[in-house]
């Protein structure tokens, strides 16, 4: 494998809030056909790093690529299915349908009508999570595990190769679980790379654990179980403030 061929790859990485540094020397790698975990206490970073990956948090320094571009050089979003948290989605008008629908937007010009492979990719990625018979209801109806399975069908619809996931599992059903787990598993045998938060053990397979404290990696391990990886350092309960001193 050579670094052309990951699909992420961040070197170095500082990230920062108004100057307050929340990553600090964060390296990762996701190659086709890897699922990556990432792991940690509330407040370790773990979101923000999600956030950087997909473009939406810029970086201080260090490096990240996305499929061998620059994240600032790089526009293929539609290689990309990112599924924030549900919570960070704010549709008050909008069909479950709807939702999932945007996920076909970067195959498209601005404007552009919807086409039959649109309709198709929506309709299997609805199919895909159990929400078939929830299309036509308001997003905002919707349990907080069916408002997920909604931002996974959107991540589906666009049939990318990456995915990018902020626990994706948070308030979904143990059942409903074990199905995703199984498609997530099936799309990365298939190719696809996948780096998720999770907070669930053993709901998706995973080929690597990735663990941060306080913005940076402690812990990178090679087994499928987060349970074995070294048990973190307790975050304290002031997080990067009570470190900083401030
Ligand atoms: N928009 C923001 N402005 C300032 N600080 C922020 C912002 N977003 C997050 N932070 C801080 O950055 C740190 C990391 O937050 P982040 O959300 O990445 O953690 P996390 O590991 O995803 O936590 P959780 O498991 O609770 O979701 C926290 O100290 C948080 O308070």
């Amino acid at each position: 494998m050579t670094a052309g061929d990951l699909l992420v790859e961040a070197r170095n990485l500082y990230v920062s809030y108004g100057g307050i540094p929340v990553l600090r020397d964060v390296s990762l790698e996701v190659a086709p056909g890897e699922a990556v975990g990432l792991h940690g206490g509330n407040g370790s970073g773990k979101s923000t790093l999600i956030r950087t990956v997909v473009g939406l948090i810029p970086h201080v320094s260090g490096e990240l690529r996305l499929f061998g571009q620059p994240v600032g050089q790089f526009h293929d979003w539609k290689r990309i299915g990112y599924v924030p948290q549900h919570s960070a989605i704010n549709v008050p008008n909008a069909t479950v349908r709807e939702v999932a629908s945007s996920g076909r937007l970067p195959h498209h010009a601005p404007f552009g009508w919807p086409n039959r492979a649109d309709r198709r990719a929506i309709d299997e990625s609805l199919e895909s999570v159990g929400l078939s018979d929830r299309a036509d209801w308001p997003f905002a109806a919707l349990s907080g595990g069916q408002k997920q399975r909604t931002l996974i069908a959107r991540a589906l619809a666009t049939e990318p190769d990456l995915f990018v996931m902020d626990e994706p599992m948070a308030g979904v059903d143990l059942h409903s679980q074990e199905g995703l787990g199984h498609l997530l598993g099936d799309l990365v045998h298939g190719g696809a790379g996948l780096l998720v938060v999770l907070h669930e053990i053993g709901a998706v397979e995973l080929d690597r654990n990735v663990t941060l404290c306080d913005g940076r990696v402690t812990d990178v391990h090679h087994d499928a179980n987060p349970a074995h990886a070294t048990p973190e350092p307790e975050q304290s309960v002031f997080g990067l403030q009570d470190t900083l001193g401030t």
